[in-house]
């Protein structure tokens, strides 16, 4: 069995997050989707969404099923397992103040839904007019900044040129990893959101985001990148080491890492990646010939020691 693809969405109040589900859910992309809402505190979501607010789970037209999450987001997802008619994703929408590291953490957490599921991607909503001043006065915003592997800057139509340059500046400083998608009405083909595999890992770390300024101090940002290289093979034991220690350490710094390693005595990529204190592991297959055996990792977070953080990685090299 494959494991389904599941996608997080993200943004700030108002960003337009209820419009770009509304897109999924009605579009006729020949895909079936499972759509859970997370309908936690009290912010609801528009009523145009929810048909029927009084159920929990309702199919649309267009073969995708959309499940609003009162309870437990894991219960919901086990019986979504249990369904016969398979998806080709879920995405599940958090609200705009919650912080998505729980939601994307239950996919490494329970034995059940990371065995059959797996996170294919975050994706953030901003609202292109407001999302500098969200970035100034909330740490969520910035969070949803940094966690993402695809940022829509939406509401382009309420922004010049200049501006929007500004604001692009902006979020490559605080995460440069991500793609960055203008829309109006969060008009983006579907697959530049949703079956993304394995974060775009491959175009994530091919990018040099030394260039981009992770020690870019003329910002005052505290959320920051570092990116570590190695070309020769890690010593598994000392990479868990060192990557225990780290999560423990500086867990609650840490907003998103991820990496393609190479271990020794292994002729498999190695992916790695996490959010906080919950890391996860799969095998990427063998590495593809004439590619460079070369590990590289790349963290978002708080108060990152660029140094420190590389020469740990360097000592993780097998002797
Ligand atoms: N001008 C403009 N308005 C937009 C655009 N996209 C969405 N909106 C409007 O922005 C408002 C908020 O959009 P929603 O999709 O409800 O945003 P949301 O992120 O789901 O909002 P919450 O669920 O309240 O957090 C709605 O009135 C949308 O019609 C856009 O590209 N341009």
């Amino acid at each position: 069995m494959s494991a389904i693809p599941v996608t997080v969405l993200t943004g700030y109040l108002g960003a337009g997050k209820t419009t770009l589900l509304n897109r999924i859910l009605s579009e006729s992309h020949g895909k079936r989707f499972a759509v859970i809402v997370n309908e936690f505190g009290e912010i609801g979501i528009d009523n145009d969404l929810v048909v029927g607010a009084d159920e929990e789970v309702f199919e649309m037209n267009n073969g995708c099923i959309c499940y609003t999450v009162r309870g437990d987001l894991i219960r919901i997802i086990n019986g979504l397992l249990k369904r016969k008619d398979g998806f080709d994703g879920i995405l599940i929408e958090t609200t705009g103040l919650a912080d998505p590291a729980p939601v994307a953490q239950t996919f490494f957490v329970d034995p059940v839904v990371s065995k059959r599921t797996r996170m294919d991607g975050i994706v953030t909503v901003a609202d292109a007019r407001h999302l500098a001043d969200r970035l100034a006065d909330s740490h969520e915003a910035q969070e949803q900044i940094a966690f993402a592997d695809v940022i829509l800057l939406n509401k382009i139509d309420l922004v010049d040129e200049a501006d929007m340059v500004v604001l692009e500046q902006r979020i490559r400083s605080m995460n440069p990893f991500a793609r960055i998608r203008r829309t109006q009405r969060c008009e983006v083909a579907l697959d530049e959101v949703i079956g993304l595999g394995a974060f775009d890992l491959d175009r994530i770390l091919a990018m040099e985001p030394d260039f981009l300024g992770e020690d870019d101090h003329e910002h005052d940002q505290s959320v920051t990148s570092v990116s570590l290289r190695q070309d020769r093979a890690l010593d598994p034991v000392a990479f868990d080491g060192w990557l225990h220690t780290l999560l423990r350490v500086q867990g609650t710094d840490l907003l998103r890492y991820k990496g393609i390693l190479s271990f020794k005595g292994s002729d498999r990529r190695t992916v790695i990646q996490g959010v906080h204190m919950l890391a996860d592991s799969a095998n990427l297959g063998v590495w593809p010939a004439g590619q460079p055996r070369e590990s590289r990792f790349v963290l978002i977070g708080r108060n990152l020691d660029g140094d420190r953080l590389r020469a740990g990685f360097a000592a993780c090299a097998a002797p």
